[in-house]
């Protein structure tokens, strides 16, 4: 399938009559390496030959609206009620981007009322509707101290037309939610029943997500405190490995399709010997084997470091028949098998046999790692995004993510947020940095890079419940067919 320019276009609940709070500040404002100017836009493709190969005039280039701030917006904001809701997994940064978004709605904006609903959709059913937080700039003051949400989050289904009465019951107008793929998908849904019913509700997205499997943003928030907590649990058992006789240091990392936290998190130290990620398949037996592989490093070196994504060799698992194949959680993702427990037998099993004595230690740290609190960096990067939902927001933009993209700020329709996941690609640069780290060209090729489903509108391993949709299948970005008009007239969305 081919995403259109179209496809670019944000969604907009009217024109924009009144003042911002910005206006001001805004006059004289221009574009520049540092600031995109309202109205201006924010390429999709960023090299000669991809730019070059449209053959389009520059303002018909694909291209993303810019966040920020407006001169004139959508809500008067004395009749503004905001939502807020945290689902799908936990990651580092969710309290930071509730408090954004409280301080800028009240101190910017004055808008005086802003609930929480409590535990993901599920707080948005009709038993949980009225159990609400305030969510006041005294409430949420410290809250960025802590890893979590104080929301509390969720899985499983929802019903959209019982959250849209949520909505309507509990006077909202403006809904933020911060969440997953899944999240993404569900905040599709409720916003076509809220269309449905011609309701004017702006729904913000700000895409969250641990594994930063989210196609068309830079890196998601948390992702950088995530993967510098997993450095400690490298360097841990990379000490225990390298104290015993013939070790073996495993740590298994979140990641359950798309391996990014154990790439980063294995570049950061600069100390594993081998990095396994779901995109790349290996095999355990044979000369280009994991085990050989280990037995050659023990023998070398003394020890061995393996940095693991728990999506990696799920194959393997299948094949010895420990997946339960259609095992899903409550929100019909796949439920995956232990990857690190069959690297753990299989290897010792090994070593032993070649006449080694091979000591093991196995550490999966995933909880400890993505509950962690926002660093520095996490924190600046949630308190922006912050700022940009709520000025999409007021603006009257709705069915729209806020992201960096290419270190800008950009609205990005929902339904390309959702369009495919964010995958390590096995011919792309990252991976050969984790290769040349590694140093071993380890696993080998078996194949010829991300197959077609893998990395474009491929959900392997996301099993729906019935009737949901998986949102639609785009061409690789560097592949666009761009078919149509300029996009960069402004113009609402009919
Ligand atoms: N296709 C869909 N249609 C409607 N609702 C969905 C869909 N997919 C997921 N949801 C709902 O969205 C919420 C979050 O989904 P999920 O548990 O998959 O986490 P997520 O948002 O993908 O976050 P993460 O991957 O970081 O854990 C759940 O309540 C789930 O029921
Ligand atoms: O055990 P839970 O809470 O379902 O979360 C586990 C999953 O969540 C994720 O972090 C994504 O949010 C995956 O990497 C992981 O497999
Ligand atoms: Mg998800």
């Amino acid at each position: 399938m081919t995403l259109h320019l179209e496809d670019l276009r944000v969604r907009r609940l009217g024109e924009c009559h009144y003042d911002s709070p910005f206006s001001e500040m805004l006059a004289a404002k221009q574009t520049s390496p540092h600031y995109v100017a309202e109205g201006d836009r924010v390429l999709l493709e960023d090299t000669v030959s991809m730019l070059a190969k449209h053959n389009l005039p520059a303002n018909q280039l694909p291209s993303f609206e810019a966040a920020g701030p407006r001169r004139k917006i959508y809500f008067d904001p004395a009749h503004v009620s905001a939502g807020v809701v945290t689902c799908g997994g936990l990651c580092p940064g969710l309290n930071n981007v509730i408090r954004g978004l409280v301080q800028e709605l009240t101190v910017h904006y004055g808008v005086k009322r802003i609930l929480g609903f409590r535990n993901g959709f599920r707080g948005m059913t009709a038993e949980n509707r009225n159990d609400t937080i305030e969510l006041t700039p005294e409430r949420v003051r410290d809250i960025n101290n802590a890893g979590g949400t104080i929301l509390g989050s969720s899985r499983g289904a929802q019903d959209a037309d019982e959250m849209v009465d949520s909505l309507v019951l509990r006077g909202i107008n403006v809904l933020f939610i911060i969440g997953g793929d899944g999240s993404m998908r569900a905040a599709t849904r409720l916003s076509a029943a809220i269309r449905a019913r011609d309701l004017d509700i702006a729904v913000i997205g700000v895409p969250k997500t641990i594994d930063n499997d989210l196609p068309f943003t830079d890196q998601s928030f948390g992702f950088q405190s995530a993967f510098a907590q997993a450095t400690e649990f490298i360097s841990s058992v990379s000490v225990e490995a390298a104290a015993s006789p013939d070790g073996i240091g495993i740590v298994k990392l979140m990641g359950r399709h798309s391996g990014f936290i154990a790439c980063y998190a294995s570049l950061a130290l600069n100390t594993a010997d081998i990095v396994l990620i779901p995109e790349v398949p290996f095999v355990l037996e044979g000369t280009d084997g994991l085990l050989a592989r280990v037995e050659q490093h023990v023998r070398s070196k003394g020890y061995v470091v393996i940095v693991v994504a728990e999506g990696a060799g799920q194959d393997l698992l299948a094949e010895r028949g420990l997946l339960q194949s259609d095992a899903t959680d409550a929100s019909g993702n796949a439920k995956l098998g232990d990857i690190g427990a069959l690297l753990r037998e299989s290897i010792t099993a090994h070593l032993t046999d070649a006449g080694l004595t091979p000591t093991v230690r196995y550490i999966d740290p995933s909880y400890a790692i993505r509950s962690v609190t926002a660093n520095a960096y996490d924190s600046v990067y949630c308190l922006r995004l912050a700022h940009a939902a709520v000025h999409a927001a007021m603006a009257g933009r709705t069915e729209t993510a806020v992201v960096r993209w290419r270190r800008r700020f950009v609205h990005v329709p929902m339904p390309l947020i959702i369009s495919y996941r964010n995958q390590v690609d096995p011919d792309g640069d990252l991976w050969m940095s984790v290769l040349e780290a590694t140093g071993h060209l380890f696993p080998p090729r078996t194949h010829g890079g991300l197959d077609q489903e893998q990395s474009h509108g491929g959900h392997r391993g996301v099993r729906r419940p019935a009737g949901w949709d998986d949102g639609v299948a785009i061409q690789n970005a560097g592949q666009l067919d761009v078919d149509l008009p300029d996009i960069n007239s402004a113009r609402s969305f009919p």
